[in-house]
Order: C-alpha cells, then sequence, then structure tokens
C-alpha cells in the first residue's frame, strides 16, 4: 500500500427532524448469547434511498458512535456504489457455544461452507476452544473453511499457544488474536512457520487510522465493516488503500444493516472470501418478513424494508427509545459540527 492515509468521503448529514420522523428503535431477542448480548437493540430510519441502520454497541461513546451515524447516512442517502454481484455468499458465525451445541448453531446457516468460531472467551478454557473447532470441523468436512475470531483476547504468549493447539483444524485465519498493531505483527513472525495468516478486526474499525495495521504488515488480511468505518464509501476507500485481502462482516445488525454489508460486498472488486453477513440467524426475530438468512450459503443484494408489525412486535421499551433517539441526536451534532 502506498503511504497515504484514508481519503474523507465527506459525510452526508441529513436534518435531524427528517430522521428523527422515521426512527424507530428495536430489541431483537437473540438466539443464543454473543457477545454477551441476548438483546439487541438497533435504531432503523427511512432516507431518500429506502430504510438504514444505527446500530453501534451500546456501551461506545458518541465519538466512535457517529461513525456509525455517518454509515447509517451514507446508506440511506447518499448516492450507493455499482453492485458487481446479486449474491453474496456468507459463513456461519458460531459463539463460544459448548462443543455439544455447535451442530444447532450450524444448521442455522445451511449451505454454509465456511464457519467463524469464537474462542478466547473469558468463561471458557482452551480445551472448551479446541472442542469447539472440533465439532466444526468435524460438521463442515474436510473441504469446509474454518476462521477463529479471539477479539483481541489473548497475549501473544497465549494466542500462540492456543494457535498451534487450534492448527491441526486448517485455519483459514485467525481474527484479532492480540489487541495491538505491535503484537499482530511480533504474533504473525512467531506463527509464519506455521502458514497461519492473521486478520485485523478491531484495529481496522477501532483504530483513529484503519490503515495503520495494512501499513506495519501486522495483518495478512483485513475485516471490514461497513458502519464502524463509516459507511460503505468509506469502507471501499479504505479497501482500495490497504492492498490486502479483506473479509466484510457486520456488527449483529438487523437485516437492514445486512443489507448495507452486503452492499459493501457486492462492490468490491474482488471479493475471496466468505462474508460474516448471516447473523440474521442469530436472532429470534427481525425487523422484516424477509430476513436475510442464509440460504444455499448466500444473502441476496438489495435493499431491505422493514415490516411494521415487526417494527411494532419488537419496538424497544420507552425508555430505551428515549435513550437511542437522545444518543441519535448527540452524534448528529457531532458530525454536524465537522
Ligand atoms: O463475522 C461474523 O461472522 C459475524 C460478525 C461478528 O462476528 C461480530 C459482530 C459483532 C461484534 C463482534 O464481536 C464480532 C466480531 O468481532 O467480528
Ligand atoms: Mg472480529
Amino acid at each position: 500500500m502506498s503511504g497515504a492515509s484514508v481519503p474523507v468521503i465527506p459525510p452526508v448529514v441529513p436534518p435531524l427532524g427528517e430522521v428523527l420522523a422515521s426512527a424507530r428503535i428495536v430489541a431483537l431477542p437473540m438466539v443464543t448469547r454473543f457477545r454477551g448480548i441476548t438483546v439487541r437493540e438497533a435504531a432503523v430510519f427511512e432516507g431518500p434511498n429506502g430504510w438504514t441502520e444505527f446500530s453501534p454497541f451500546i456501551e461506545y461513546g458518541d465519538e466512535e458512535a457517529s461513525a456509525w451515524l455517518a454509515a447509517a447516512f451514507d446508506y440511506g442517502w447518499a448516492e450507493p456504489p455499482a453492485a458487481l454481484r446479486s449474491s453474496i455468499p456468507v459463513n456461519a458465525t458460531v459463539p463460544a457455544v459448548p462443543a455439544a451445541e455447535v451442530a444447532s448453531v450450524l444448521a442455522r446457516f445451511p449451505g454454509a461452507r465456511t464457519a467463524k468460531v469464537k474462542v478466547a472467551d473469558p468463561g471458557r478454557s482452551l480445551a472448551d476452544d479446541v472442542a469447539r473447532v472440533a465439532a466444526v470441523r468435524a460438521a463442515l468436512g474436510p473441504e469446509g473453511r474454518i476462521r477463529v475470531d479471539a477479539n483481541a483476547l489473548w497475549n501473544v504468549d497465549e494466542a500462540e499457544h492456543a494457535i498451534r493447539a487450534l492448527e491441526q483444524f486448517d485455519l483459514e485465519y485467525v481474527e484479532q488474536p492480540v489487541a495491538t498493531i505491535d503484537e499482530l505483527a511480533e504474533l504473525r513472525r512467531r506463527v509464519a512457520r506455521l502458514g497461519i495468516l492473521i486478520a485485523a478486526d478491531e484495529s481496522v474499525r477501532k483504530a483513529s487510522d484503519p490503515l495503520a495495521v495494512a501499513r506495519a504488515g501486522a495483518a495478512d488480511v483485513l475485516v471490514i465493516k461497513a458502519q464502524p468505518l463509516g459507511g460503505v464509501r468509506a469502507a471501499l476507500a479504505i479497501v482500495a488503500e490497504a492492498g490486502l485481502p479483506c473479509v466484510v462482516s457486520s456488527a449483529l445488525d438487523t437485516s437492514i444493516g445486512l443489507a448495507m454489508g452486503a452492499s459493501l460486498a457486492a462492490a468490491l472488486p474482488a471479493l475471496e472470501f466468505d462474508c460474516g453477513l448471516g447473523t440474521s440467524a442469530l436472532f429470534e426475530s427481525d425487523v422484516t418478513d424477509a430476513p436475510l438468512l442464509p440460504v444455499e450459503g448466500a444473502i441476496p443484494v438489495g435493499r431491505v424494508v422493514p415490516s411494521p408489525s415487526l417494527l411494532a412486535a419488537n419496538a424497544a421499551p420507552e425508555s430505551r427509545r428515549e435513550w437511542w433517539l437522545a444518543r441519535i441526536e448527540r452524534c448528529h451534532a457531532l458530525l454536524a459540527a465537522r
């Protein structure tokens, strides 16, 4: 990659009143705990291009969350990039469940040839991780692809030890095994002989400079998510600059946010990895009658329209609605001031 920084995409900032007029706040129950969450809250609203989503995790501060709002505005209001494909292959997403539950999770992702498996969960041991990944390998067969995601929870020694224990399952890559760019670079050197690829997720989506990890040569693959990176156009600019293979993923979005991710995946010049866009399968209920559930391992590209009855059935409690509307207002002010 060049030494250039990410091209700045001027955010579209519609008037606040226009945003709030259609805003609906939902609380979607999940079929299994994922990243400590059993109910996923999200805001959805309608722009001139269609419905869009704003769903930063609730613990995120306004500065970080405002990138997610820029993404919502980008998808609802800006000119969308040309779609180069109409269907996006997705991976199964396997939370840090006991090995005995793996088969029922995978059954929610029919046709997926790739699974992303959460590891390093604080409540589980390395033996649990090995058993979970073994169960996934047994279910997918030798041709299935398995990636693991540690969400930065290992230190370098723990990561090296865990990778040596998991290597037998033929890993596609290890996502964010450690927290910092220096640690990623050190681990990458240590495991290079094993042929293990290192992917960066938090080091891209939570970094002030999402390209720093690529510039440092600290990862082989970048995980690209539309909402935290400020939208589809901003994410495309990062991919163009990074010079590394990229995996499109999401953030436990409703089907509206997943459609935003699918529009990013559809616009990428190359799509060599299956995408983390099948997670509607982890919800008991979504916002639309046509949720983006994987069919034959893929989801379609296109806008998603919410169903009024599901918006009503999954409406968040009033106090949460007020909290989200105030958050939108604060993040809107941050974007408008830029
Ligand atoms: O990539 C996938 O398969 C689904 C998305 C996913 O894994 C994540 C979504 C939201 C929060 C994160 O903890 C997690 C990730 O780290 O990639
Ligand atoms: Mg990740």
